[in-house]
């Protein structure tokens, strides 16, 4: 009784096979420009009995991942949407639909983990900020640009700058353009990050946990004040949810 759960983000495609509720070990993430590659990966899992994804960006990728599961198990994959409450989270949308179901699933994926209250950062193409207090009701939250995303809004419109490398020195007082420009993207972004929360913090009055995720988690957490690393939150909350509504 294994369900493949899969999350189509805007760069990346992220898979685990999950077990009751569990994921069990999680695939690599895969660029778009990968998608054949998981046709070799996923005819060696053994055949599992369900297929759920979520994805913030619909189109030939989602179908692509369709095509796939019916030709390898002849399985159509499920689609989940963001309720207005569900698996021990209430939206605070008034359109729940609206918002990302990433958002709501890493949610649900911390409210599993019991880690909530709780500030949910999503280190992802964008990166989302939202609050859940102990009841696991969201408050809110942010949307903005992630680090790949800035980095190409500098490399499009700043086009006489290097391009930037994330790994290397960092420093509030640079001294050359390429450690500059490195250290405002990451450590700006972690100030944005970090200022973001202490707000959130002040506005709900509670003790929220930082609760970190996505592909540039990583890369920002040394730079956040005690947060805690959860890779895949969104898979362990699509593997929740899909037992829980
Ligand atoms: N090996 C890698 N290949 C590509 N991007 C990577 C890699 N490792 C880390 N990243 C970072 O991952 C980020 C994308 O994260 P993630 O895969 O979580 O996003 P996404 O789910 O596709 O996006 P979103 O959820 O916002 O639609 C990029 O900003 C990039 O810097
Ligand atoms: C913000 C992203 C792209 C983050 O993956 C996704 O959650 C999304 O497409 N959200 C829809 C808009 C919203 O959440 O309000
Ligand atoms: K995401």
């Amino acid at each position: 009784m294994t369900t493949l759960v899969i999350d189509i983000g805007n760069s990346r495609i992220k898979w685990a096979i999950a077990d009751r509720g569990h994921l069990l070990a999680p695939g690599e993430a895969c660029p778009h420009s990968a998608i054949d590659a998981l046709h070799g990966h996923w005819a060696r899992l053994p055949p599992p009995t369900a297929v759920r994804y979520v994805t913030t960006a619909p189109g030939p990728i989602s179908a692509r991942v369709t095509e796939l599961s019916q030709t390898l198990w002849g399985i159509t994959p499920r689609r989940v949407r963001t309720p207005k409450e569900g698996a021990g989270i209430r939206i605070a949308y008034p359109d729940p639909g609206q918002l990302g179901t990433d958002r709501w699933l890493a949610m649900a994926g911390a409210a599993a983990r019991g880690l909530l209250p709780a500030c949910i950062v999503d280190c992802g193409s964008a990166i989302t900020v939202d609050a859940v207090n102990p009841h696991g009701h969201h408050l809110g939250g942010v949307i903005l640009a992630g680090l790949a995303t800035q980095q190409l809004g500098l490399a499009q419109r700043t086009p006489g700058l290097p391009p930037i490398d994330v790994e290397g020195e960092l420093t509030h007082l640079a001294t050359d353009t390429r450690t500059g420009l490195r250290s405002g993207l990451v450590l700006g972004t972690a100030a944005s990050v970090e200022g973001l929360y202490n707000r959130l913090q002040a506005a709900t009055e509670l003790d929220l946990r930082l609760v970190l995720t996505g592909g540039d988690a990583e890369t920002l957490r040394p730079h956040l004040p005690a947060s805690l690393h959860a890779p895949d939150l969104v898979l362990e909350g699509l593997a929740h949810g899909a037992v829980s509504t």
